[in-house]
């Protein structure tokens, strides 16, 4: 089985805009793939191409295995759903009506089997009677996220599913997310939120009209910060510079302010910080120091995100 989506030197113009420039992935079968990039990145057009809305400039476009095409689309269409970021319900109408009416426009057989389980795996049939108008924000995103399950699809397009919902409705989204992934389906996932996607996401891609980079989140911290030991002793270190240098491990050091008063703190380059940290330890308390902690320094994907965002509008 080819990949879920496949973008090749993929290039949106509007006028004299380049909204995306020759960008290239692909997303495997049963991936949740996290699409990052600041405001006027190029998301929504990349997934508004992908989704058959709208013509790309240039590029070749695979999704669900169908090659995008003027021909395809609709075969592209049956197989995919986008949840946009207003859910688009109809207020008056209750939940099982709004979804009876799209599951109807969608041409689905089986209409009343379909929604019952749409319902179930947002886990929203108690409130199937209710007005979507009266529904909380989190509530009718969920709604939303049971009318992109209706058609079954292969492959769901989620645009900042979680944007405006509270940490609990938010993290029942998450769940949700999971479960799709558990079915096999191909989740694409525009945030902004980068603890969602660290936490949600097989691989990330971050763009700012043309690709900054794609792989797994831990794989882009790794390949983008050399790796680093952060060590935290009682009391400043006599001489430091004696200490460090001393260590073949240790490629470089610098303080790395306390992390609590009185206490001190160091930040070493090493190539393998499970290697260094033994020797790190021993030359310290050789020194005469109180250890309180060696551990290996971790930079978040919000720090991989602003090295290549704020980096690429420097250049800019
Ligand atoms: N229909 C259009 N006509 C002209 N310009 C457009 C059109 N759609 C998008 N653009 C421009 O293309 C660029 C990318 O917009 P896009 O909406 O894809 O960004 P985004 O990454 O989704 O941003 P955000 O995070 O703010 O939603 C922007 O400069 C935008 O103004």
């Amino acid at each position: 089985m080819g990949a879920a989506v496949e973008v090749g030197g993929l290039t949106k113009r509007f006028g004299e805009r380049t909204a995306v420039a020759d960008v290239s992935f692909s997303v495997a079968r049963g991936e949740v793939f996290g699409f990052l990039g600041p405001n006027g990145a190029g998301k929504t057009t990349t997934v508004r191409i992908l989704g058959t809305l709208i013509a790309p400039t240039s590029g070749s476009v695979v999704v669900a295995g169908i090659p995008l095409s003027r021909a395809n689309e609709g075969e592209i269409r049956r197989r995919i759903s986008i949840m946009p970021e207003a859910p688009g319900l109809y207020r008056r109408l209750t939940v099982a009506e709004n979804l009876q009416f799209f599951a109807r426009l969608y041409g689905l057989p089986g209409r009343e089997a379909r929604i019952g389980r749409a319902l179930d795996a947002v886990r929203l049939r108690d409130r199937a009677d209710d007005a979507c108008g009266s529904l909380s924000k989190g509530l009718r995103q969920r709604v939303a996220l049971a009318r992109a399950l209706l058609s079954d699809p292969e492959v769901m397009f989620l645009d900042e599913p979680t944007s405006g919902l509270d940490p609990v409705a938010a993290h029942e989204v998450h769940g949700l997310i999971r479960t799709l992934r558990e079915r096999g389906v191909t989740v694409f996932l525009t945030t902004h939120r980068l603890d969602e996607a660290e936490r949600l996401c097989d691989r990330i891609a971050i763009m700012n009209t043309s690709l900054q980079t794609v792989g797994r989140p831990d794989e882009l911290r790794r390949t983008l910060f050399s790796r680093s030991l952060e060590v935290t002793t009682a009391a400043p270190l006599a001489d430091p510079g004696r200490v460090f240098t001393a260590l073949p491990a240790v490629e470089s050091w610098r303080s790395n302010g306390p992390a609590a008063e009185a206490s001190a703190g160091y930040l070493l380059a090493v190539t393998d910080p499970v290697l260094a940290a033994p020797g790190v330890t021993r030359a310290l308390v050789m020194a005469g120091a109180d250890v309180l902690s060696v551990t290996e320094s971790r930079h978040t994907l919000e720090d991989v995100y602003l090295e290549l965002v704020e980096d690429r509008e420097g250049e800019s």
